[in-house]
């Protein structure tokens, strides 16, 4: 089957088919079996654990946490490249985060009407690293930067345990680095639901974060629908890419961008949208070739299977489509990037031009790579410092202020027919009078 298409040949029903996620059509299973998951911890608790991580992570473990003498044997085993590359990638994200996490200026909303807002951390926050078919320690990253910026004062992080037992040795590594020493050999829905209930050996935690696949996507929106469950970041599952290509963009560059979004999992998405029949056929043609050097290629072709190479009738369209997909990562392989930037309406992350891959941002950019897929990038942003603080408004009026508004207050109760907030006004003013 083609991957190429006309958007413009297509009917209503082709066009909402293009923009549907492939885990959105399998939605209805992953919903019970991830019921059936959480209900069954809840109610037995680690033995629960036990018994599904022997299930579906090939491994039975009685104590879930890392010891100390696992942290120390992870530090052991990595190179010292790739140490150097965590700590150089843990700089850069925390120079980048930091930035607009303090507290914001008091405003004067009226003579002697001080309104500010303060932030505090969330206590006790959950962190999860997906290992299902990678171990992405970049993901431990971009999770315990932010977390300890913000100051939460209890952080446990869950990952899927190898077969052998251990967690990878990078993601301890990169979670150590970022002071984060509670770390828990948990996968999948199993880890939600031991963050969100406190089992396993770790306290109920206030809220849910991190990326995975669609039972841990799937775990985390029924938890966050539970009276008293856990709150949760935002719909983060499989990876997506869009890119924007104009004709004078790189087909090779454009195709392994393509690529290494595909090769996350079978059902994650990437599209090409552009108004060039050339560009089309030599990304098709490079696909196929860089396809070939692939050790995850067979991921790659699963993905690709439910992935489009897209002809629109312009640049302008490409972006009209573009915003009502709401991609994860969106590429702008266009002369003059930043120029179009006004059009992007809806995305997790954009990147600029022909030098920007991707992959950047995944890494070591300063960007936070946790971002919201199937079409959530419509209505939230990716993990930022905020996401891991209340912010509480304050306000302070002295008397002046009070006479100053009072009489707004009082209008407006009256109104409303609420008596007694009337008269909380009234009675201080003519304290004043
Ligand atoms: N949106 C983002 O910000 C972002 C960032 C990084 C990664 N991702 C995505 O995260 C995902 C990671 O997925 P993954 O699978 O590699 O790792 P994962 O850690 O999310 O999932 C692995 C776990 O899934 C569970 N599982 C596997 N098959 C199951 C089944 N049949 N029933 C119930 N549970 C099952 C297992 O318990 C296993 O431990 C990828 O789709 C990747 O694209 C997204
Ligand atoms: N692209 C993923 C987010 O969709 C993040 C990631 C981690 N490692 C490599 N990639
Ligand atoms: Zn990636």
């Amino acid at each position: 089957m083609s991957r190429i298409v006309d958007w413009n040949a297509l009917d209503a029903q082709g066009r909402d088919e293009l923009l549907q996620r492939p885990a959105q059509k399998t939605g209805t299973d992953v919903a019970t079996t991830v019921a059936a998951l959480l209900d069954q911890i809840r109610t037995d608790g680690d033995e629960a654990l036990r018994q599904i991580g022997a299930r579906l992570d090939g491994v039975a473990l009685d104590h879930f946490e890392v010891s100390g003498a696992e942290f120390e044997a992870a530090a052991a085993a990595l190179t010292p490249a790739l140490k150097a590359a965590i700590i150089e990638a843990a700089t850069r994200i925390e120079r980048f985060h930091r930035v607009g996490a303090g507290e914001t200026p008091a405003v004067e909303t009226a003579p002697g009407v001080v309104c500010q807002r303060i932030k505090r951390p969330i206590a006790r926050v959950g962190l999860y690293v997906p290992a299902g078919s990678a171990p992405l320690p970049s993901t431990a990253l971009m999770l315990a930067v932010p977390a300890g910026l913000a100051g939460c004062r209890e952080v446990v992080l869950c990952t899927p345990p190898r077969r052998d037992g251990t967690a990878d040795p990078a993601v301890l590594f990169a979670a150590a680095h970022c002071g984060v020493r509670r770390v828990f050999k948990l996968g999948g829905a199993q880890a939600i639901a031991a963050m969100a209930f406190g089992r396993g050996g770790m306290p109920a935690c206030d809220k849910l974060f991190g990326p995975g696949n669609a039972y841990v996507t799937e775990a985390k929106r029924q938890v966050a629908l539970m009276t008293g469950g856990a709150a949760i970041d935002m719909p983060a599952g499989p990876s997506e890419v869009l890119v924007i290509a104009d004709g004078g963009a790189n087909p090779a560059f454009v195709a392994a961008d393509l690529l290494s979004q595909a090769e996350h999992g079978p059902d994650s998405q990437v599209l090409l949208l552009t108004d060039d029949d050339g560009l089309l056929a030599s990304v098709e043609t490079a696909i196929q070739q860089q396809l070939a050097d692939l050790p995850r290629a067979n991921i790659a072709r699963q993905a690709l299977a439910s992935s489009r190479l897209v002809r629109v009738a312009s640049i302008e369209q490409a972006f009209e489509v573009s915003n009502a997909y709401a991609p994860e990562h969106l590429i702008l392989a266009l002369r003059e990037p930043r120029g179009w930037l006004p059009r992007v309406a809806a995305a997790g992350s954009v990147f600029l031009g022909d030098w920007a891959p991707e992959a950047l941002g995944d890494y070591c950019s300063g960007t936070n790579h946790v971002l919201p897929t199937g079409g959530a990038a419509r209505w939230c942003s990716g993990l930022s410092v905020a996401s891991f603080q209340t912010s509480i408004t304050v306000q302070e009026v002295s008397p002046q202020g009070l006479r100053a508004i009072g009489g707004c207050a009082i209008e407006l109760a009256s109104a409303e027919g609420l008596d007694a907030h009337r008269l909380a006004v009234v009675r201080r003013l003519e304290a004043l009078a």
